[in-house]
């Protein structure tokens, strides 16, 4: 009988971490051998129960260079966490679920990385997203100001075009601003873009380099397709063609989930 109620706590405490995640019946981070505090960075991820979160904590509990990381959502953070944690790599993970553990959260993290908020349905632009991300992505940087200032912060919530101005406001008015730690991310453009090109001139797409430049929507996603490694052209039509294709797949993956 006490032995099924510890065990009932230990599974509690690890499915449902409090402010102090590691804090067992019996045992504690003080008291356990594993100290979880080998060199390494430690990352946040904000929005870790999405569609783009889960696979992100999983790469990044994978990641040699990540020592800590942190898993925070308003939902479901205590499955994910106790599923990514279960991975035989050395990064220590630990769950914060709702505003009121946002702050401990994001305490003492070197990168953020933010895939926090809703993503567009079929016939939206990512425009359609703003009036909710940009609230989002605006709470979550007030606490990165405030309890992480100095760390990278990543924005891959829609739309990037303007979510990412938005947390340079936000850490401007705060005082901690620096144009180096902040980032769109916008890969998935590059990515697009030597897969579609390696398509149209028979190569692979791991040998194929296209520059992209510009934002992260419609025709603000500019493919320097003149300045591809190695280097090659294109007809009028194959220009045309990848341009657009470049340009609109996001959309090609929306229209069809
Ligand atoms: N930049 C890019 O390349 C890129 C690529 C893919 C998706 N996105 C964008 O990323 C965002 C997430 O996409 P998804 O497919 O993971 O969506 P999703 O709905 O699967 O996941 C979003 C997660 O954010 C959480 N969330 C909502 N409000 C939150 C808050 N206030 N604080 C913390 N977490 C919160 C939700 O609970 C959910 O778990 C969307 O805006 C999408 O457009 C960007
Ligand atoms: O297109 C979207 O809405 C998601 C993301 O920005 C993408 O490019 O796939």
């Amino acid at each position: 009988m006490q032995r099924s109620a510890e065990r009932i706590a230990t599974i509690s405490a690890h499915l449902n971490p409090s402010t102090s995640p590691h804090q067992m019946e019996g045992l504690s981070a003080a008291n356990c051998r594993a100290k979880g505090g080998s060199p390494g960075f430690k990352v946040a991820i904000l929005g870790a129960a999405g569609g783009i979160g889960q696979p992100l904590a999983m790469l990044m509990k994978m990641n040699p260079l990540v020592s800590v990381l942190h898993l925070y959502d308003v939902a479901n953070t205590p499955g994910v966490t106790a599923d990514i944690s279960h991975m035989d790599t050395g990064a220590v993970v630990r769950g914060f679920l709702g505003p009121q553990q946002l702050e401990d959260a994001l305490t003492g993290m070197d990168l953020v990385v933010i895939p926090a908020g809703v993503p567009r349905k079929p016939g939206m632009t990512r425009d359609d997203l703003f009036n909710i991300n940009a609230g989002i992505v605006k709470t979550l940087c007030e606490g990165i100001a405030k309890c992480c200032p100095k760390a990278i912060v990543n924005i891959i919530s829609n739309p990037v075009n303007s979510t990412v101005p938005i947390a340079a406001e936000v850490f401007k008015m705060a005082g901690t601003f620096d144009p180096r730690r902040l980032l769109g991310v916008t890969m998935l453009d590059v990515v697009r873009a030597n897969t579609f090109v390696a398509e149209v001139l028979g190569l692979d797409p791991r040998e194929v380099d296209v520059p992209v430049v510009g934002g992260h929507a419609g025709v603000t996603i500019l493919p320097l397709l003149s300045q591809i490694k190695p280097p090659c052209s294109f007809t009028p039509a194959e220009t045309e063609y990848l341009t657009s294709r470049i340009q609109n797949g996001g959309t090609e993956v929306v229209e069809v989930r």
